[in-house]
């Protein structure tokens, strides 16, 4: 389908789940008159190239970023400064440049200093992924009916106007933040969750040595849940809680103290107490679906390598 072009040209750098999902999405919608990609690996590239997520690959970031309007920065948070460094001598003077980073304070105080002048940075922030990571785990309507966050670091209305438009089209529905306050909500809505969900799959594992399978064989639904948020990319979770550590850790010492007062109930028999933390904990979930927002809820069988 062609649609309204937003940037002549767009580069994506790193051609993973994101990257992959967009250069897909922006072909299909004719949101770029080019799409280029790179990736670090050459098996990446490759498998890129035959899926067909951009309209060309290049083997470097500098290549893949001449020329283009849009620079977007799909790598992992630990390798975006690398990155950026790698690509600044080479952008187009008034380029626009984004990235996809779970993490916005960290991704801001890497990027920008390498900008050149003249460049204009709105750093932002998809909430959609999947457990899936690389070229094959790309689709073209992950974005759809999901949030992206945009922190601008330029003033420039008719860039940030633009990325907006961008992530509109792909499907989402876009605000802007404070990086710092990004930071903080996704302590509570993703980092710590995941976490959490890491450490629980963990104690299974260990579990499972003394009760041999019993564990996976007997899983139920809502541990399902936790080992699919467990099976995410370990590279991308190491460096969001490296990156967002102090607000995690808030989150964490808050979660352990309720934890032990959940603890205590138990170990105290008192079922007043554990009632009414289910009874709020419940409501809060309805009021999310009342207000039709249960759009973050897993897609199974969307995103799996093809
Ligand atoms: N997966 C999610 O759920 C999700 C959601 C929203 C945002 N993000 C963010 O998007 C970014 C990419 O995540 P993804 O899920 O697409 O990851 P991915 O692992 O699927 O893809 C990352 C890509 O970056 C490349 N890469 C890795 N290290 C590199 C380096 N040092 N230099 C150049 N390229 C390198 C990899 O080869 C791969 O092509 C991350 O910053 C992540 O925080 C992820
Ligand atoms: O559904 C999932 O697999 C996700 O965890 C996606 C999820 C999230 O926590 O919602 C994970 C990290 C991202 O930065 C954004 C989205």
């Amino acid at each position: 389908m062609a649609g309204p072009v937003i940037f002549e040209r767009i580069a994506l750098i790193g051609l993973g789940l994101i990257a992959g999902s967009m250069g897909l999405r922006i072909q299909q919608d004719g949101l770029a008159r080019e799409v280029v990609g790179t990736s670090r690996s050459a098996p990446t590239r490759e498998a890129a190239e035959a899926l067909g997520l951009c309209h060309r690959i290049t083997a470097t970031a500098a290549e893949a970023v001449r020329d283009a309007d849009l620079v977007v920065l799909c790598v992992p948070i630990g390798a975006m400064e690398a990155v950026a460094r790698e690509i600044a001598p080479h952008l187009k003077p008034g380029a626009v440049v984004s990235d996809v980073g779970s993490v916005k304070r960290a991704v801001i105080e890497a990027v920008q200093p390498h900008l050149p002048e003249g460049t204009h940075f709105v750093p932002a922030h998809p909430l959609a992924g999947t457990e899936h990571s690389g070229p094959h785990a790309g689709f073209p309507e992950l974005f759809e009916n999901r949030w992206c966050l945009l922190t601008p670091v330029t003033t420039d209305a008719d860039a940030i106007d633009r990325v907006t438009r961008l992530w509109q089209a792909l499907g989402s529905n876009v605000e802007a933040m404070d990086p710092d306050h990004h930071d903080r909500v996704l302590a509570v809505t993703s980092h710590a969750p995941h976490l959490i969900a890491y450490t629980m799959v963990g104690v299974a594992d260990d579990l499972r040595r003394v009760t041999d399978s019993e564990v996976i064989k007997y899983s139920a639904a809502g541990f399902r849940d936790f080992t699919r948020i467990a099976a995410s990319d370990p590279v991308m979770w190491r460096d969001v809680f490296l990156n967002n550590r102090e607000a995690t850790l808030e989150i964490l010492g808050r979660f352990t103290e309720e934890l032990f007062a959940l603890q205590r109930a138990i170990r105290t028999g008192d079922g007043e107490m554990l009632h009414d933390y289910f009874t709020r904990t419940r409501a809060i979930r309805r009021g999310i679906i009342e207000a039709g927002q249960d759009t973050a809820a897993p897609d199974f069988g969307r995103g799996k390598p093809r």
